[in-house]
C-alpha cells in the first residue's frame, strides 16, 4: 500500500501542512521538537486509531483550537481511499472514508496498515505488562479490525464491575457474590474473546519473530515469546475458557473484596519475552534487548503483510541512530523499496549516500514542512 499524501489541519504543532509523498521512503529532518513525530503520529492514527504516546484527543488538536483534523490519501491494490479523522478538544473523535461518515470506527480500521517503531518500544522488554498488552492489542486490531469492538466491550463491563466492587466493599461476601454473578459472566464471556484472540495472534507471530532474532544475532540466542494470560488456557474452546475464567473469580473473590478491584481477566495478562529461557528484562546487554525489538517489529511487519496480502507501512521515528550498524543494515535490507517508511532523524548524516539518493528527504520546522531547507 501506498500513502500518496497527508494533509494535517490543527494537529499537534501543525496549523495547516499538505505532504505529498513520492517516494518509497521518505526522510523527516529537523531538530528536536519541531514536529516530526507528530506527522507519524498522524499516520499511526489512521492506521489503528490510537496513538503509542497514549495521547487523549485534547493533545492532539493543536493548541488554542476546538478541532484538529488528519486527512490522507492512500493507494491499494484494490482501489484508492481517502481517510479522515476529525478530532474534537470537547467531545467524541469521527472517521469518514471516501467522504463518508462511518458510524462504526471498525468500519476504518484495516484500511491503512502500519507498524510504528520508536526508542519507545525499547519499554517492551524494559517496561510493565501494560506496554506488552497494548502493543498486543495494537496489532490485533489491525489484523482484526473486530478486535477494537471486542476490547471495548470488555473494557465496559471491567469499568462497570469495579465501580461496583469499589462502591459496595463494606457488603458481605455471599451479597456481594450474588450482586455480581450478571458482571461476572459478562465479563468471562467478553473476556475469553480478548483471551482467544490475543493467544491465536501471539502463535502466529512468536515463530516469526524468533525466526528474526536468529537471524539478526547469529543463532546464538533463542527468543521465545509466550502468552501468560491471567485465566488459564488449557484448551482453546470457549466454553471451557469461560468456566476456567469463572472458577478463578470465585478463587479471588475474598481478595476482590478487600481491595475493590477485578484481579481476573485480561486486564492483567502478561506477554513473556525470554531470551535464553531467561526474562529479556533481566537478559543482556541494550545491544541484545534492541535486537529484541527489532526482530518484534519485522516480525509485525511480516505478519500484517501475510494477513492483510499487501505491505503495510513502516514508520521508524528516530530509531535508526539507536541501531549499530549491522542492525541498521539488517533493517533497511529488509525494507527495500517493499514497505513505504517514513523515518524521522535528528542528522542526515546516520544515512548511507544510497539511501539518502534513493529517499524523499523533507525539513521539518516548528511545524511547517518542505522539500528544500533553503526557505526555512
Ligand atoms: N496540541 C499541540 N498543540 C501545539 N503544539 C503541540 C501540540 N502537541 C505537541 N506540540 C508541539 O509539538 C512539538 C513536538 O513535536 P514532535 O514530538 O513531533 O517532535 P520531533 O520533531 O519529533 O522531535 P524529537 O526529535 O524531539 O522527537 C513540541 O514543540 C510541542 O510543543
Amino acid at each position: 500500500m501506498y500513502l500518496k499524501n497527508i494533509h494535517l489541519r490543527q494537529f499537534r504543532n501543525y496549523q495547516e501542512q499538505k505532504v505529498e509523498f513520492t517516494a518509497a521512503k521518505t526522510i523527516l529532518v529537523g531538530n528536536n521538537a519541531q514536529g516530526k513525530s507528530n506527522l507519524l503520529e498522524a499516520v499511526e492514527l489512521l492506521a489503528t486509531l490510537r496513538s503509542h504516546r497514549m495521547a487523549r484527543d485534547r493533545d492532539l488538536v493543536k493548541e488554542g483550537e476546538a478541532i484538529g483534523q488528519i486527512h490522507a490519501t492512500l493507494e491499494r491494490q484494490t482501489g484508492i481511499s481517502d481517510l479522515t479523522l476529525t478530532l474534537r478538544r470537547n467531545g467524541r473523535r469521527s472517521v469518514a472514508l471516501n467522504g463518508e461518515s462511518l458510524r462504526r470506527q471498525m468500519d476504518f480500521l484495516g484500511v491503512l496498515n502500519a507498524v510504528q517503531f520508536s526508542s519507545l518500544d525499547l519499554e517492551l522488554v524494559r517496561g510493565g505488562p501494560e506496554g506488552r498488552r497494548n502493543w498486543l492489542d495494537t496489532l490485533l486490531i489491525q489484523l482484526e479490525p473486530v478486535y477494537t469492538h471486542i476490547l471495548q466491550q470488555y473494557n465496559h463491563v471491567l469499568r462497570q464491575r469495579n465501580a461496583f466492587l469499589k462502591k459496595n466493599q463494606d457488603l458481605g461476601l455471599s451479597t456481594q457474590q450474588s450482586e455480581l454473578a450478571v458482571w461476572d459472566a459478562q465479563l468471562a464471556t467478553t473476556g475469553t474473546r480478548v483471551i482467544r484472540r490475543r493467544d491465536r495472534a501471539i502463535q502466529r507471530l512468536a515463530p516469526i519473530a524468533a525466526a528474526w532474532h536468529a537471524n539478526i544475532s547469529g543463532s546464538t540466542e533463542v527468543l521465545e515469546i509466550k502468552y501468560a494470560p491471567s485465566v488459564p488456557l488449557v484448551q482453546n474452546q470457549p466454553e471451557e475458557v469461560q468456566q476456567a475464567f469463572l472458577t478463578k473469580i470465585q478463587q479471588r473473590a475474598v481478595a476482590e473484596l478487600y481491595r475493590g478491584t477485578t484481579l481476573v481477566g485480561p486486564h492483567r495478562d502478561e506477554v513473556e519475552l525470554t531470551i535464553n529461557q531467561t526474562p529479556a528484562r533481566q537478559y543482556g546487554s541494550q545491544g541484545q534487548q534492541r535486537t529484541l525489538v527489532l526482530a518484534l517489529k519485522l516480525a509485525e511487519l511480516q505478519l500484517i503483510e501475510e494477513v492483510i496480502k499487501e505491505p503495510p507501512l513502516l514508520l521508524l521515528d528516530d530509531v535508526l541512530a539507536e541501531l549499530d550498524p549491522s542492525r541498521q543494515n539488517q533493517l533497511l535490507d529488509t525494507i527495500q523499496d517493499r514497505f513505504q517508511t517514513l523515518i524521522t532523524t535528528t542528522h542526515l548524516s546516520s544515512f548511507d549516500s544510497q539511501w539518502l539518493n534513493s529517499s524523499q528527504i523533507l525539513f521539518v520546522k516548528a511545524g511547517e514542512i518542505i522539500s528544500s531547507p533553503a526557505t526555512l
